[in-house]
């Protein structure tokens, strides 16, 4: 009910120190494309709005949100990122697998982040619908992405 009460992407400028050196990784889940490519957009655009350089964000793909959790740790591990963004969207079906997907990568992001003590965000939308999805990827409820992005930097500055 919170997110119906806010814009998620609305934010303080509170804590945003300059990043223009700072090089970030992105990692993308192919599921639900229409919907993670807006998180992407709006992660890579509140990257550089708030001082970062294009040159200084990389991409990769993975097949579902369930790999998010490698992915992260392949650019985690890389001395020349200093920030790992990781963007899904997992839609709940019919079953149970939703729920082992949600867990698993909430868990293997949270783990990579403090294995290789650097920020990796949990930018993945774990929604019932897909209208949800469409709300919170560039929608009534802000941009997933946006948010993602701003922890990071916020990480950053700490
Ligand atoms: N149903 C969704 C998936 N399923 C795929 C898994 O993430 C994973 O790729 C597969 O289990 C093989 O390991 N992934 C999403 O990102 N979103 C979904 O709604
Ligand atoms: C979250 C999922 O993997 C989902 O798409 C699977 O759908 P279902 O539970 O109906 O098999």
């Amino acid at each position: 009910m919170a997110t119906s009460l806010k814009n998620l992407s609305q934010h303080s400028d509170a804590n945003i120190k300059d990043i223009s050196d700072r090089r970030f990784g992105i990692v993308v889940s192919e599921w639900n494309e229409e919907v993670t490519e807006s998180l992407y957009s709006g992660a890579l655009e509140t990257l550089i709005a708030n001082g970062a350089k294009r040159g200084n964000i990389i991409r990769k793909n993975v097949p579902g949100s369930f790999e998010l959790s490698l992915g992260g740790q392949w650019l985690a591990q890389r001395e020349d990122i200093d920030a790992v963004i990781c963007l899904g969207c997992v839609i709940q079906g019919e079953t149970r697998h939703f729920d082992f997907i949600c867990d698993a990568v909430a868990h293997g992001i949270t783990e990579v982040a403090l294995k290789y003590n650097k920020p990796v965000i949990f930018g993945v939308l774990t929604p019932e619908t897909q209208q949800q999805a469409f709300d919170r990827a560039g929608g009534k409820h802000g941009n997933k992405g946006d948010e993602a992005a701003i922890t990071a930097i916020k990480m950053l500055g700490f």
